[in-house]
């Protein structure tokens, strides 16, 4: 597809691929754009239109939500709940499912979303955004429950993320690589400015959240030990870190130009009885599906994030993803 394509053109000629497709995927897919448009729109004024602070509500996680964690979940909803591409929706922000009204339309889709994901940095104006999870529906279904979402990655029909940024980027795979659209706000489409992004093998670029070195586990510490010792410890390479805080924005700096991210286990996370502090039904595996078709790697530490058999829609879980090469490294330190 030629760099400039229009999101809505990469997605019909996508689906012209899949024998039988309705146009329904390319309907939801529109939907997930306006609903990203209006998310980026609000992300963009920021005080001059109220949005920031905290909405003095916690989600189901024990997080404070910020005004724009529920804006954003409302405004998914408003976008996908009435055009009859979805069957339920699953969010972050919501502890149930949520089905649509009776007299709503139902579609061959199920929805999971990060409305805002990053929200610790939306009041320091850092980049921000949106994930997305797209599962089948179960047929004949009218109101699916909790167990129809609980489906191992790998039976993803498609993920995404739009990142808020300094130019707004919404960057999808449906399981034929993973393609980067940049937003025209003039005019007001997604444009195809990477095709078939590809990650690099190697890196020599971290991100972790050092200031809970003290809470890791073995393997982390002598990989995180290793990249720091430079060049003269046993890697021979000196190693560069970053963090931001925004898992958006981390996964879309290794798309670019390579890396690894970790949130993984650690002992503070086992003494709130957590599987992890990252979801894995609307973060790691969506992310896991973006990383994969693009050549890199997605585990906990131990197995491959995607083949997981989902327990709960919010269940978390150690996430290690980037550069194929050193996500096996450090998933090698974890069997030993
Ligand atoms: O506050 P920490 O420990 O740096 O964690 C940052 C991580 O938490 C998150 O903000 C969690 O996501 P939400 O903002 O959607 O809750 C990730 O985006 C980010 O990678
Ligand atoms: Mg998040
Ligand atoms: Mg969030």
């Amino acid at each position: 597809m030629h760099i400039g394509t229009t999101l809505t053109n990469f997605i019909i000629e996508t689906q012209r691929q899949f024998e039988g497709a309705t146009g329904e995927f390319t309907g939801l897919l529109n939907d997930i754009a306006v609903a990203c448009k209006k998310i980026s729109d609000l992300v963009n004024k920021g005080d001059l239109v109220g949005v920031l602070g905290t909405a003095g509500s916690e989600n189901i996680q024990g997080e404070q939500q910020k005004k724009l964690d529920i804006i954003s979940n409302e405004i998914f909803i408003e976008a996908l709940a009435h055009n009859g591409h979805v069957a339920a929706l699953a969010s972050e922000e919501m502890d149930e499912v949520h089905h649509l009204s009776d007299h709503a339309p139902r579609g061959k889709y199920l929805v999971l979303f990060d409305p805002l994901d990053g929200s610790s940095n939306i009041d320091v104006n850092v980049s921000v955004g949106t994930i997305f999870s797209i599962l089948k529906a179960p047929p004949g279904v009218k109101n699916p429950v909790r167990e129809d979402f609980l489906k191992p990655g790998t039976e993803q029909v498609a993920a995404g993320y739009c990142l808020y940024g300094p130019s707004t980027m919404m960057v999808l795979t449906t399981g034929r690589g993973t393609n980067m659209f940049t937003l025209d706000r003039d005019f007001g489409e997604f444009l195809l400015t990477h095709s078939n992004v590809q990650i690099p093998e190697d890196t020599q670029e971290f991100a972790i959240n050092t200031s809970n070195m003290r809470f890791w586990e073995p393997p982390v510490k002598r990989y995180i030990d290793e990249c720091l010792a430079g060049r003269d410890g046993p890697r021979g390479k000196d190693f560069n870190m970053r963090w931001i805080a925004s898992m958006v924005a981390e996964v879309h700096r290794i798309l670019t130009r390579g890396g690894i991210f970790m949130y993984p286990m650690d002992t503070k996370i086992q003494a709130k009885g957590q599987g992890g502090k990252l979801r894995l039904m609307y973060e790691a595996n969506p992310m896991g599906f973006i990383i994969e078709q693009a050549g890199g790697a997605a585990t906990t530490g131990r197995a491959r994030i995607m083949s997981l058999n989902p327990e709960d829609i919010h269940q978390r879980v150690p996430v290690v993803l980037g550069s194929r090469n050193e996500v096996e490294r450090i998933t090698r330190y974890h069997h030993g």
